[in-house]
């Protein structure tokens, strides 16, 4: 299988800390990847070096096959990878539907279309990317409204739909569940399901490993900022070194 990511013995250092310590891994064009690990770990360190948030200190990251470490977030978002962020940034005076159309903006804004039929193409473009995200996320109904009258859920998926309107070759979801109760969490994890089954390729960083282990086909175990395990759910589960680095530690 082909990788669509490609993680190559990629390190991270703050000062003295090793964030991320030498880690390779990939993701393939149509697959559900989960990201686990204790607190402290390197997981949104290693999210933010893949999509430019943060510099490399040594290694490589590659997508469809082309170096994208060094690029800055919107060419990487622009290369196709989407994701979303831990603490929501969502825009609570703007209307959900500005909100997402955001995402597609950023990624269309020089994009054949504009440049051959101008403005109004591009509008239309943008439009209909946003309905179809809002659509995909259960939110047509409330495009409309302010983002800031949306429940906490309801602008968790909002995000999410802000980076399905940029048409991601690959969706990054950082922390989706956090701040979800457990009927909520069952619905975002159909939710992924059917995202998936339909084509999207998903890494998904999550502390919630009922979750994580019920809808990934394959599991990265960072301690440490180290890799620790790289294998479907069923083997990270009874994986010594895995059961060591939770030991004591809230999973
Ligand atoms: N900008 C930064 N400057 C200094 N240290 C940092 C920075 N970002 C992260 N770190 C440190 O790097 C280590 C890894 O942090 P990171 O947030 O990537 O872990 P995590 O696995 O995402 O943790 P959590 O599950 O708590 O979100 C931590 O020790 C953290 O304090």
């Amino acid at each position: 299988m082909t990788a669509l990511l490609e993680i190559r013995a990629v390190s991270r250092r703050f000062g003295g800390l090793v964030a991320v310590d030498d880690v390779s891994t990939s993701v393939a064009e149509g697959e559900l990847v989960g990201l686990i690990g204790p607190n402290g770990a390197g997981k949104t360190t290693l999210f933010n070096l893949i999509c430019g948030f943060t510099p490399l200190s040594s290694g490589e990251v590659r997508f469809a096959g082309t170096r994208i470490d060094g690029l800055p977030p919107w060419r990487i978002a622009r290369a196709g990878i989407g994701r979303t962020f831990q603490n929501l940034r969502v825009f609570p005076n703007m209307t959900v539907f500005d909100n997402v159309s955001i995402g597609a903006i950023g990624v269309l804004g020089t994009s054949a279309p504009a440049a051959l039929f101008g403005g109004r193409a591009r509008a239309r473009a943008v439009s209909e990317r946003a309905w179809a995200a809002l659509e995909a996320v259960g939110l047509a109904d409330q495009a409309g409204a302010l983002a800031a009258n949306l429940s906490y859920g309801q602008r968790k998926y909002l995000e999410i739909a802000r980076a399905l309107a940029m048409h991601p070759r690959l969706l990054i979801l950082d922390e989706p569940a956090a701040g979800l109760n457990d009927n909520e969490t069952r619905s975002l994890a159909d939710f992924i399901r059917r995202l998936h089954a339909e084509g999207t390729t998903v890494m998904l960083v999550e502390h919630d490993m009922t979750l994580v282990m019920s809808i990934c086909q394959r599991v990265v175990v960072l301690a440490s900022g180290r890799k620790i395990a790289d294998a479907p759910p069923a083997a990270v589960k009874s994986d010594a070194a895995v059961l060591e680095a939770y030991l004591g530690t809230e999973a």
